[in-house]
């Protein structure tokens, strides 16, 4: 009898949530991880800033002093690092492989040059760029203004940065889909029928049955244009396209990289004879390490919980 290979229902890639300081990002990552616990978890980022009032240090982020969080970005810990509106960011990859190994789709909240640098990376993931309605940064500074988290100066530094990030963002070849956050609610429904949850339609979407984003959001693929009217893209690739699976070699445990997925049982890949259901090939798992020239695997820091909303 023939060898067959145990199809294993891979879980479906990160996804990156990018947009400028104010427009929603984190209310929306918040809501989604309390409706969805068990589905998304949040990759917990590293940042050199301050923490707000009831911010959490290993849920909300991993703050850390700068010579520290230089020392580890030299090391390799961190699969993106930049420097945004004064401060460090990153994301290690301690913090993407907890949530790819609990099983879940990992969220990053991240600013455009760290999304330039996952995409760069052997990362494997579905970008999505958060943009405010029009006037966009009149609605940035109202919305950052009335989080009151920010002194004048962080303020007018974020706005700054935010018509450099909303520049950006119009790089086509970047952002697989732009959603617009007027009102939250809605922006809500969107970014869930883009993930695949709700509507059977939506639920077809997610499962690459239907051919199109689920009509009626105020979301595009690929493009600012389309976003602004509230049309519905057609014949873009969807997130759908980019869940489908993915093949090749194996990088670490339950993390999709470009071209490649694997999931782990004791430290071994397991390929099954189909008649007998015994294992009858063990192969030795590789890490971020073996397959990734530079950098190493991360390792110590607490698993995400996912956040709280705000
Ligand atoms: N659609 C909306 N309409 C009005 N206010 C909103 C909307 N969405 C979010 N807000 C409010 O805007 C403020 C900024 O939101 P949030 O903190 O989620 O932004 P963010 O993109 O995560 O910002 P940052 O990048 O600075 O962390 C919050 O006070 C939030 O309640
Ligand atoms: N490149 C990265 N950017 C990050 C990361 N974590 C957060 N961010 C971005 O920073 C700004 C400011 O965030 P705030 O919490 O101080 O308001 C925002 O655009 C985030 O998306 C990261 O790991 N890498």
């Amino acid at each position: 009898m023939g060898m067959k290979a145990v199809i294993v229902a891979e879980p479906p890639q990160p996804v990156v949530i990018c947009g400028p300081s104010g427009v929603g990002k984190g209310t929306l990552i918040g809501k989604l991880m309390k409706d969805f616990p068990d589905k998304f978890g949040f990759s917990v980022s590293h940042t050199t800033r301050s923490p707000r009032v009831k911010e959490i240090d290993g849920v909300h982020y991993h703050f850390a002093a700068r010579p520290v969080m230089a020392q580890e970005i030299k090391e390799g810990k961190f699969l993106e690092s930049a420097e945004v509106h004064g401060n460090l960011y990153g994301t290690s990859w301690a913090a993407v492989e907890a949530v790819a190994d609990a099983g879940k789709i990992c969220i990053l909240d991240i600013d455009v040059q760290g999304a330039q640098a996952v995409r760069k990376s052997a990362l494997k993931a579905t970008y999505i760029f958060i943009k405010p309605p029009a006037p966009e940064e009149m609605e940035l500074e109202k919305r950052l203004r009335g989080r009151g988290t920010e002194t004048e100066e962080q303020i007018q530094k974020r706005l700054r940065g935010a018509t450099q990030e909303l520049e950006r963002a119009k790089d086509s070849t970047l952002f697989d889909h732009i959603l617009v956050n007027a009102n939250l609610d809605q922006a809500y429904d969107d970014l869930k029928a883009l993930l695949g949850l709700g509507s059977p339609a939506a639920s077809a979407h997610f499962n690459g049955t239907a051919k199109h984003p689920v009509n009626g959001s105020k979301m595009s693929s690929n493009g600012f244009s389309s976003s602004e009217n509230g049309s519905s893209p057609n014949g873009h690739e969807s997130v759908s396209d980019h869940f489908k699976h993915a093949v090749g070699s194996p990088r670490t445990n339950g993390l999709f990289l470009n071209g490649s997925h694997q999931s782990k049982s004791n430290g071994v890949m397991k390929l099954s004879n189909s008649m007998s259901g015994n294992y009858s090939h063990t192969l030795p798992i590789l890490t971020s390490s073996d397959l990734l020239v530079g950098m190493h695997s991360a390792t110590g820091s607490p698993r995400a919980k996912g956040i709280s909303a705000s």
